[in-house]
């Protein structure tokens, strides 16, 4: 992805965080995650009273790209309000490992914008997926 493209994603994500459902932790991250063919899904983490339902912001964008019928993904961007680059769950890891390739760049967010890119594999090395079945 270009330059600019990767600024407006950031953005996205950046924007989308405030409609984070956070009553419990305070803690709002936003994810904007692109198609192979170029369409955006956002995703919000969303919290429940009881915690363990929560589900964070990427796999939110995940979900709803996989059920309106995406499953091929070149980018995701997740932003938070951390002092750095807001660090991916391991359920969320898993969840791209499941959908995305050991390549896709994924571009982490700290709160005052400052940026760390890395692929799926340096956060998820050897992972477990469906070639091991
Ligand atoms: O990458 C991350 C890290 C954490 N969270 C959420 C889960 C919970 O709502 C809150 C604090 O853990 O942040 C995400 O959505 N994505
Ligand atoms: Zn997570």
């Amino acid at each position: 992805m270009c330059e600019k493209d990767k600024w407006i994603e950031i953005a996205r994500a950046q924007a989308t965080k405030e409609n984070a459902y956070v009553p419990y932790s305070k803690f709002p991250v936003g994810a904007c995650l692109i198609t192979e063919d170029n369409q955006v899904f956002t995703g919000v983490n969303i919290e429940n009273a009881s915690y363990g339902l929560t589900n964070c912001a990427e796999r939110t964008a995940i979900f709803k790209a996989v059920s309106e019928g995406h499953r091929k993904f070149k980018q995701i961007v997740i932003a938070g309000n951390t002092d750095t680059p807001i660090s991916p769950c391991g359920a969320c890891r898993q969840v791209m490992a499941e959908f995305c390739e050991p390549s896709m760049p994924v571009t982490l967010v700290a709160g005052d914008g400052s940026t760390l890119d890395m692929t799926l594999e340096q956060l998820l090395p050897y992972s477990f997926t469906e070639k091991q079945l």
